[in-house]
């Protein structure tokens, strides 16, 4: 097994900054094991790409942070603080938002009125101006602001998804499979949006992805895992360019 680690790439005890300590954590659903004593960290403002085949555990890693899966081994720690046994209200407190797999937006409900739920740990008096700031970034869920959320495209939905996840200002987006089912003018236009909100605000990113050439175009580093393990890591210019990472995840040989 080969696994590119880049001069960059430090070990945790040598990282002054970090923002998540993924550490050493094994994530079970009864007898299935999802992720094996996997450890990674994140530091502020960066975007990192978790990229594998289906089953690979992805989207068991975010639920994990976000406290839906269960960890048996290991430990999660935001900001010095762990998240272990927190419930998924308690992490977005601590300033985690999240944007789950098939964007999971309250269909019958409106647009503004599910960008409301996501502002729910916000002081009251602050929801107006996060909901105007929301709605600047996604000027189309402005135009749809009253529209049943069922009734919007897939991609409106994902923008909805998204923008419901920043309404808490978080410090860390963790954002599962943004593009799936997307045209390919929304997946670009999805990526360009997380960019320009990510500059302007400063969070950190953490992106599963099975749309591996994408999810490095925006990310500086990834993660690809194989059934639960790490299998490669590195900054993704050098993932992107590795010929046993493009022949096995990007598509390219
Ligand atoms: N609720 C669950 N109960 C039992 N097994 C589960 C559950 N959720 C996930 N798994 C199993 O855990 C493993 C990892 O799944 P996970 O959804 O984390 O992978 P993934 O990389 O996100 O894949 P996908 O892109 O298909 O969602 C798979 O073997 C899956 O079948």
């Amino acid at each position: 097994m080969s696994c590119a680690i880049p001069g960059s790439w430090k070990p945790i005890s040598e990282r002054s900054t970090q923002l998540l300590d993924f550490n050493g954590v094994s994530i079970s659903y009864g007898a299935v094991r999802a992720v094996s004593e996997l450890s990674f960290a994140i530091e502020p403002g960066e975007t990192v790409a978790l990229i594998g085949a289906n089953g690979a555990g992805k989207s068991s890693i975010l639920k994990a942070i976000m406290g839906i899966a269960p960890i048996r081994h290991g430990s999660i720690v935001f900001e010095n603080g762990k998240l272990d046994g927190l419930r998924t209200f308690q992490v977005v407190r601590r300033g985690i938002g999240y944007s789950p797999e098939g964007r999971r937006v309250f269909a019958a409900t409106s647009v503004i009125e599910n960008l409301h739920a996501g502002g729910h740990i916000l002081p009251r008096p602050q929801v107006p101006a996060r909901l105007a700031q929301v709605l600047d970034y996604f000027p189309r869920l402005r135009e749809r602001a009253h529209q049943a959320s069922g009734s919007l495209s897939g991609g409106e939905q994902q923008m909805l998804a998204i923008g419901r996840a920043l309404m808490s200002r978080p410090r860390l987006l963790l954002l599962d499979e943004p593009t799936l089912g997307l045209a390919p003018v929304m997946v670009q236009h999805i990526g360009e949006v997380i960019r320009t909100v990510q500059a302007a605000e400063g969070f950190a990113v953490l992106v599963a992805e099975q749309n591996a050439v994408w999810a490095l175009k925006l990310a500086g580093r990834g993660i690809v895992l194989e059934v639960g393990h790490k299998k490669f890591q590195g900054r993704s210019q050098e993932l992107a360019q590795d010929p046993v990472v493009r022949a096995a995840y990007l598509g390219t040989d």
